[in-house]
């Protein structure tokens, strides 16, 4: 036996192939836009709170000049500065929002297109709910920049400005309003300390929760069928209290600290009335140094205050951008961004092992044949075997632990995606169409020619279905659209699949919802690919269709167990006698009489 391993193409290098993307730079880009931006908005809320001093200056001002010297120049003088000074105020305010609309924006555009790419490869790897996870944590990193609670810190930053112009009224104001600046971030900091992890335990348990919840709904028609809903109703219950009560005590504690900040800034403005009091008692101030002393206390320590009441916004952005980051980092694509010409064969499995990433258990353990084209590839082997793994393997979808699949000597994992997939037609065992027209999913979504979405269709045996539709190739499908049997998603998967006449058409378990004239359609397809030069591999359970493979591999717990030209097959497995019946296909062709 003969696993095609003398004839092996030598695997070409593509010299100009380039890493798709450098994760390392969009991540050090999308750092430096935060950074940047929070800079800009950081120096504007420092005007901002210069600015901010105007009504408690004002005040002063009045009090001691105006009331004094009763002169309304003055007052008409200091109106007009402080009028000024409010509209400035305005003005800035609102550039600092243009400044983080911009930072989100701009932010967002660098992320946005490799965080999707990201998300498409942890769904291919962990499913698709992980994947969405990735956009959830976007649309919040948004809301949040866009949102009142970014500010606060940075307004913090400027309370030196306040301590300064409390330390100029009198040094026991600037002593007060110090002592209650360390207070205050001592309680953000304990706040940060107990809110911080069990926001995060609370969060990521809430995420799983919901994970499984959108799971299990996709399963809704099982589920409703089999009466299973009040078990799985009481799980969820179970999953969502424990998040729940992990949230709650994250809100408990961030609202405890945050009545503590509230009680200790009042309570400081009350002793710096008093104090302020007893120094114009004394003669040490004037009444107006009271009164704005008072005042510019409360906003010395307002930003503390919202620090702390906002510390949790902070916190799960932070948690956002890190499992946006991390799952860029653990998703780095290595293929090429360059389009490679379109090959015509042969394609080459070279010692292909694969392990799902987290596993030391292969799946595949050293698969090895070549296909030529024109030929028509037949994959059988029990369940399990690593049929439909393989599928992926060999059109590219999953990247293999070792070894590879070269398409004439070019590396199918590595291939630029675009033009791999104009040559290449992948019908996968679960269908799944995607939501648009029937005319988009045969076309792959792209602005299609319409010769050549019908002629797909009428490969697939699909064109006069689509026609009894009432509104034909442009009826609407996918979730809550037009419902398509089995029968004709699958075969409508398979005119997409054919679309544009693939080199390569991997075609796993084509037949599993067809009838007799589906499956008939489906073999004319299949010659007729294959006649016009395609290479064909068929995974099917059902051995009819096998009976036009040209060769056949036997796999078996991730092995090839037998790979060559069908009758060969065929006859060594009659000949091995047990072999039979570990394959049933071959086993039923052969009691049948009817493959060889
Ligand atoms: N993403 C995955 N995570 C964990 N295990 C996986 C994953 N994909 C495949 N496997 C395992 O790999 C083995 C082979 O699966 P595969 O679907 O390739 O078999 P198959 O031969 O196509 O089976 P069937 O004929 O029943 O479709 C199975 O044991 C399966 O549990």
């Amino acid at each position: 036996m003969h696993f095609g391993r003398k004839k092996l193409a030598k695997p070409l290098e593509n010299k100009d192939a380039r890493p798709a993307l450098d994760v390392q730079s969009v991540i050090r880009e999308a750092r430096y836009t935060f950074v940047r931006g929070l800079g800009w908005a950081g120096v504007m809320s420092g005007f901002i709170n210069v600015l901010q001093l105007t009504v408690p200056l004002f005040m002063l001002q009045v009090h001691d000049r105006v009331i004094n010297s009763q002169s309304t120049d003055t007052l008409i003088l200091l109106l007009v500065i402080a009028i000024a000074a409010i509209i400035l105020f305005g003005i800035l305010d609102f550039l600092r929002a243009l400044v983080f609309q911009e930072m989100a924006k701009s932010l967002l555009r660098r992320v946005n297109l490799p965080a999707i790419s990201a998300a498409m490869r942890v769904a291919l790897e962990k499913g698709s709910l992980h994947g969405t996870q990735v956009l959830r944590d976007l649309s919040d990193l948004r809301n949040f920049i866009n949102g009142s609670t970014i500010g606060a810190p940075l307004e913090a930053l400027w309370s030196p400005i306040f301590l300064l112009v409390m330390f100029a009224l009198h040094p026991y104001y600037g002593i007060a309003g110090l002592v209650a600046v360390l207070i205050l971030i001592g309680f953000s900091l304990l706040g940060d300390l107990l809110v911080r992890q069990v926001t995060k335990e609370g969060t990521d348990a809430n995420l799983r929760n919901i994970g499984d919840i959108g799971a299990t709904v996709s399963n809704a028609e099982a589920i409703e069928a089999m009466g299973m809903m009040p078990a799985l109703a009481m799980r969820w219950r179970r999953e969502q209290i424990h998040a729940s009560e992990l949230l709650d005590v994250g809100n408990m504690r961030s609202k405890g600290m945050y009545s503590m900040t509230r009680t200790v800034r009042f309570g400081m403005q009350i002793v710096i009335l008093a104090m302020g009091a007893y120094l114009v008692i004394i003669g040490e101030t004037t009444p107006g140094a009271m009164i704005g002393g008072t005042v510019i206390m409360g906003r010395l320590l307002l930003p503390f205050d919202n620090v702390t009441r906002d510390w949790r916004a902070w916190v799960g952005a932070i948690s956002a951008w890190k499992r946006i980051r991390s799952m860029l980092e653990e998703t780095q694509s290595e293929r090429e961004i360059k389009p490679t010409p379109r090959s015509e064969g042969p394609l080459l499995v070279d010692n292909l092992v694969y392990a799902v990433p987290g596993s030391n258990v292969p799946v595949l353990r050293g698969v090895s044949f070549e296909l030529f084209p024109g030929e028509i590839l037949g994959v059988v082997g029990p369940s399990a075997a690593g049929k439909s793994t393989l599928s992926r393997l060999l059109v590219g979808a999953a990247k293999p632990t070792s070894g590879g699949v070269y398409l004439n000597g070019h590396n199918a994992y590595l291939w630029e995606r675009g033009s791999f997939g104009d040559m290449v037609g992948y019908l996968p065992q679960s269908v799944s169409l995607l939501n648009g027209t029937i005319r988009d999913n045969i076309s792959r979504m792209r602005d299609s020619n319409p010769r050549k979405v019908i002629n797909a269709a009428r490969a697939a045996g699909v064109h006069e279905m689509i026609g009894r539709l009432p509104l034909g190739y442009d009826t609407p499908i996918g979730a809550g659209r037009h419902t398509l049997s089995g029968g004709q998603q699958q075969r409508i998967a398979l005119a997409r699949a054919l679309y544009g006449w693939p080199r390569l058409l991997v075609l796993d378990e084509p037949n599993a919802n067809l009838d007799a004239e589906g499956e008939a359609s489906l073999i004319r397809a299949v010659r007729q690919a294959a006649d016009s030069g395609a290479m064909v591999v068929l995974i099917a359970h059902r051995q009819s269709i096998m009976q036009y493979a040209h060769k056949l591999l036997v796999m078996q717990d991730g092995r090839v167990k037998q790979f060559g030209e069908r009758t060969d097959i065929i006859r060594n497995m009659s000949n091995e006698g047990d072999g039979i019946k570990n394959i049933p296909v071959i086993a039923h062709k052969q009691e049948s009489g009817g493959a060889a």
